[in-house]
């Protein structure tokens, strides 16, 4: 993909054991939609590890980090804070305007899980609505990276992967890539 600003993710909040999952998969969507990092809360351990390891097999770069400090990776963000919130302006009336910030300046988006404090929405440059209803915040990341990158994400390469997968009309072709691109094929329907 064309090189941007910096755009990294936050996932704001985390309850270990409930959101493994769902923290996980905004770690992962991040990556495969163009984010460049993933900063999570310093007590998701265990999805922080997970994306690592999926970056480490898929390739990157696409870095992952803990912190304790939410708030102020939010205030000291040296570019723009968008927060994606039912709540917030319609993603299709301000995407332009941040799309051209973004020729400019490093992008934080931020993604909820349990109630997000008012000063999130203060702080943030834009309060971003993925329509006004609720859904979830790794929906409303896919839908608001893909109209950042206008579709170019679709596109990017990885360096240093382990695996890369081929596209195939049907069944699953993985192929090895330090071992020359070695083929391991796979029947259809049988798991991931
Ligand atoms: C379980 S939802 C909570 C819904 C929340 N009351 C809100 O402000 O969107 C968790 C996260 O999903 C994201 N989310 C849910 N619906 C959304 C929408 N329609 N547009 C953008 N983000 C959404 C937000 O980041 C939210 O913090």
């Amino acid at each position: 993909m064309q090189s941007h600003p910096e755009v990294a993710v936050l996932r704001y909040g985390h309850r270990p054991g409930r959101d493994d999952r769902m923290t996980t998969h905004v770690g992962l969507t991040a990556r495969a939609l163009g984010a460049d990092r993933v900063l999570f809360p310093d007590n998701a351990t265990q999805a922080a590890e997970t994306v690592r390891d999926i970056t480490g097999r898929f390739g990157g770069p696409f870095d992952v980090e803990r912190t304790t400090e939410l708030n102020a990776t939010i205030e000291d963000w040296p570019g723009v804070v968008v927060h994606l919130t039912m709540y917030g302006e319609q993603l299709q009336s301000v995407d332009d305007e941040i799309r051209t910030t973004h020729r400019e300046e490093p992008v934080l988006v931020v993604v909820g899980g349990e109630k997000v404090p008012g000063d999130v929405y203060e702080a943030a440059d834009w309060n971003v609505g993925v329509t006004n209803q609720p859904h979830s915040e790794v929906a409303g990341l896919a839908v608001f990276l893909d109209r950042l990158f206008d579709g170019r994400e679709l596109e990017q390469g990885y360096e240093n992967a382990e695996r890369r997968v081929i596209p195939e009309e049907l069944g699953k072709h993985v192929v090895d890539v330090e071992d020359g691109d070695h083929a391991e094929g796979a029947a259809a329907g049988d798991g991931d």
